[in-house]
């Protein structure tokens, strides 16, 4: 940390959320941009991209390259998941404490990435969504799965998302998972007449994804019950709302020596 500002790198410049968060870093002062690292645009600096601030950060395309040069505290990964985990060994490797978006990952990435950071003593987080609200809705979801343990989760996104389940419906799940009992929901004899009615499939747990344009990122968690239902739903209008969150875990991942794999963990 120099100037007692935290030196941040950002992956993914261009995307949706990489300009959101380059802006959020430019309007806080405790933070500086110290470089990007883009697949393309190498040896320009951010102020030359199209909607971005007027910052002179370079871009880098190889991100060993970026870290040899650059003196950076913390590496934002906003990309695809075998960007987002290629940039998150190099950021190991030179000892930048990662920030990962990104979504995709398997149990098992996690886990090596747990091992990774452990290994180096260093600290990283893992947020499959940085909305407060979102975040709120996982945690609210685990209470409710004790009371009412049949639950499907629809989660809606804008028509450009690569991965589906979204990482925040594999989160909730897995949050469910941990303090409810399995079970086989639906009838035992259903049958699907056509392939992939009942959605995904996780610990007897359906996981149903909608991809339209006009969305942004929403989620729905449905609980049945004898003659009720509860529905808790969060919904992004805008990648803004990202930005409390991802400023918080840079601001947290600062006195981490391990991997935080959830906001819902370092929240109060
Ligand atoms: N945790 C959270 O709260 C949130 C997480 N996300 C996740 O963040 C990720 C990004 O989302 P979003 O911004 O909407 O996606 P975008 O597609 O808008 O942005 C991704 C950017 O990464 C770039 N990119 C791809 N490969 C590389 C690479 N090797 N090095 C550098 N940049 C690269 C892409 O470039 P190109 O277009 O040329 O391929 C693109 O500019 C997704 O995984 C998404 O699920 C999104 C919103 C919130
Ligand atoms: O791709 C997105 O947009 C989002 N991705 C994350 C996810 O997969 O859960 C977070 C948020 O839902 C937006």
């Amino acid at each position: 940390m120099e100037n007692n500002k935290i030196r941040i790198v950002v992956a993914g410049p261009r995307g949706k959320m990489g300009s959101e968060t380059i802006h959020m870093i430019s309007e806080t002062p405790h933070f500086e941009l110290a470089a990007a690292v883009d697949n393309k645009n190498d040896g320009m600096s951010v102020r030359d991209l199209e909607g971005l601030p007027d910052i002179d950060a370079p871009i880098y395309t190889d991100i060993e390259a970026c870290f040899s040069n650059i003196k950076a505290d913390v590496l934002i990964d906003l990309t695809h998941p075998d960007a987002g985990k290629a940039h998150f060994q190099a950021a190991v490797d030179y000892g930048v404490r990662p920030v990962i978006g990104t979504s995709g990952f398997t149990n098992d990435d996690v886990a090596r990435f747990e091992q990774k950071l452990s290994d180096k003593n260093l600290g990283g987080i893992i947020a499959p969504n940085f909305a407060i609200g979102a975040v709120l809705v996982m945690k609210f979801s685990q209470m409710a799965s004790k009371y009412f343990p049949d639950v499907e989760i629809i989660e809606l996104h804008h028509d450009q998302k690569r991965d589906a389940p979204s990482g925040t419906a594999v989160k909730t799940a897995e949050m469910i998972q941990k303090v409810r009992e399995s079970k086989k929901q639906g009838h035992p004899d259903e049958k699907e007449t056509i392939k992939g009615a009942r959605g995904a499939e996780t610990d007897g747990m359906h996981i149903h994804s909608v991809r339209l344009p006009g969305l942004v990122a929403h989620q729905e968690v449905l609980f049945g019950g004898e003659g009720e239902m509860l529905t808790l739903r969060h919904d992004s209008f805008n990648r803004k709302s990202f930005m409390t969150g991802v400023r918080f875990a840079v601001e947290t991942v600062m006195s981490l020596d391990t991997l935080v794999y959830g906001l819902e963990n370092i929240l109060d």
